[in-house]
């Protein structure tokens, strides 16, 4: 018997309400032994004394809810506990729990292993789901609600059952052969295999749009030095983020500031100015800032227009979208051709910027029709892995029966992998890792 656990599963610190969790076979004795009383009816909110069993004392007058499983997050029997969210309540309460024999806390994530250890969520539910909690914009929640109920799991077990009968006709064929083994794939099968194929070749290629909806569109503001770079960090984000100086060389460190644009998560990085410089400081700055502008998605290079000098991209520069901005539009020469004119002093021209990064950023990364199903690595490698071995079998289709069945295996077993039915060991502890306790 898997041990019951219990956490809080609400933030930390004071608040008018915290919530407690227990789940586990013990569940409804702890919730009988803290309030005193037989658990209340199923799903059904009652009050509740809670006392200490150890001294009888009273701890709080709360909200419960018993829940018997299966049919709950974990799958295991649950109680909940809506109690007075203050440190001494929580910790009473939490203190309380813990002297129950058979009860412990749970460690980060448990609630949500558990869930998928019993079937109640596959992984790419589980991805969603720590997307979700950690969603900052509306764009990155929509990714990730859609993936936690299931919208990535739904097409992978129906890519599965087409590629099952694909395989079993395969399989049939090879079976009813006498003497000599047939000739690939039969037409029915091929075509199964190819529809499969090419609805996930689409899926794939929106994967880097999910994946930018997830991590942050990267912008890289880059130029010389003192043209005003850190200036206009400091006007998109609303605050002083960086230092503004007239001393050239000012920034060495990447600054960065996360914005919401347009409900896409874009991630400003302010660059030390590129120059020839024998300051070993300033110089690590420069290879910082080289490395910022070659891992971007979007590249500004700012001109100075009080003394204009051309754009230098650097040629690591791999940036879907590029822009040049002009600035100090206020002293300087607005006729050097610019992508874009603006003061960050004075704010002329900031929203135009804003505007243009907005768009970029769109885009790039967001799926208004909410197509995108994937927003990780992991997921789309483990597609693009089985669409290869679905292409694979598609070109045995003329050549062995077996290559191309054992391909159509091979697509499973990717497929296996994604939603964590198969090779789930090594990837567990990478996804649960960023797991809270109560989660
Ligand atoms: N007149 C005017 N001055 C500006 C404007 N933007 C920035 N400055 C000034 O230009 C100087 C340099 O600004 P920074 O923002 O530090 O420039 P930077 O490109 O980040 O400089 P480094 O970090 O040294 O590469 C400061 O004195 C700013 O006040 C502008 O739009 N108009
Ligand atoms: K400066
Ligand atoms: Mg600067």
């Amino acid at each position: 018997m898997e041990e019951t656990v219990f956490a809080l599963s609400s933030g930390q610190g004071r608040a008018g309400i915290a919530v407690i969790r227990v789940s586990g076979d013990r569940a409804r004795l702890a919730l009988e032994t803290l309030s005193g009383r037989a658990v209340p009816p199923s799903r059904r909110a009652s009050v509740r004394r809670l006392a200490d069993p150890g001294n009888g004392e009273q701890l709080d007058e709360a909200l419960v809810l018993w829940l018997p499983g299966p049919a709950t997050v974990t799958g295991e029997d649950m109680a909940e506990l809506h109690v007075h969210g203050s440190r001494a309540v929580v910790g009473g309460v939490l203190d309380a729990l813990g002297t129950l024999e058979g009860l412990r806390l749970a460690e980060p994530g448990e609630f949500t292993r558990r869930a998928f250890a019993n079937g109640r969520m596959d992984l790419t539910q589980v991805e969603g789901l720590a997307d979700l909690i950690d969603a900052e914009t509306a764009g990155q929640r929509r990714l990730a609600l859609a993936q936690a109920q299931g919208a990535l799991a739904a097409r992978c077990s129906e890519w599965r059952n087409r590629l099952v009968r694909a395989l079993a006709l395969v399989e049939a064929e090879i079976d009813f052969s006498d003497e000599e083994l047939p000739d690939g794939l039969d037409d029915q099968a091929l075509s199964m295999v190819m529809g499969v194929a090419k609805e996930i070749r689409e899926v794939v290629a929106s994967g880097s749009r999910g994946e930018l909806m997830r991590d942050g569109v990267q912008v890289a503001i880059l130029g010389p030095p003192n043209v005003g770079k850190s200036s206009l960090l400091n006007r998109l984000a609303g605050r002083d983020a960086a230092i503004v100086s007239d001393i050239s060389g000012t920034t060495r460190d990447i600054v960065e500031v996360t914005l919401d644009l347009g409900g896409v998560p874009v991630v400003l990085a302010d660059t030390a100015g590129l120059r020839e410089t024998d300051d070993p400081v300033e110089r690590e700055g420069i290879s910082r800032a080289r490395a910022r502008a070659s891992a971007s998605d979007i590249a500004v290079w700012v001109v100075d227009l009080a003394y204009p000098t051309p754009p230098v991209w650097p040629e690591e520069l791999q940036a879907a979208r590029r822009v040049v901005v002009g600035n100090k539009g206020d002293v300087g020469d607005t006729s050097f051709p610019c992508g874009l004119v603006v003061s960050a002093t004075s704010g002329s021209g900031m929203e135009d910027l804003e505007r243009f990064l907005a768009d970029a950023a769109q885009d790039l990364a967001g799926g208004a029709d909410g197509s995108t199903l994937v927003s990780r690595v992991r997921q789309r490698e483990a597609l693009a892995d089985c669409l290869a071995c679905l292409d694979r079998a598609c070109e045995e289709a003329w050549g062995e029966a077996a290559l191309a069945g054992e391909e159509i295996r091979l697509g499973l077993r990717a497929l296996g992998r994604l939603v964590g039915r198969v090779d789930v060991d090594d990837i567990l502890d990478v996804i649960f890792r960023d797991f809270c306790i109560g989660k």
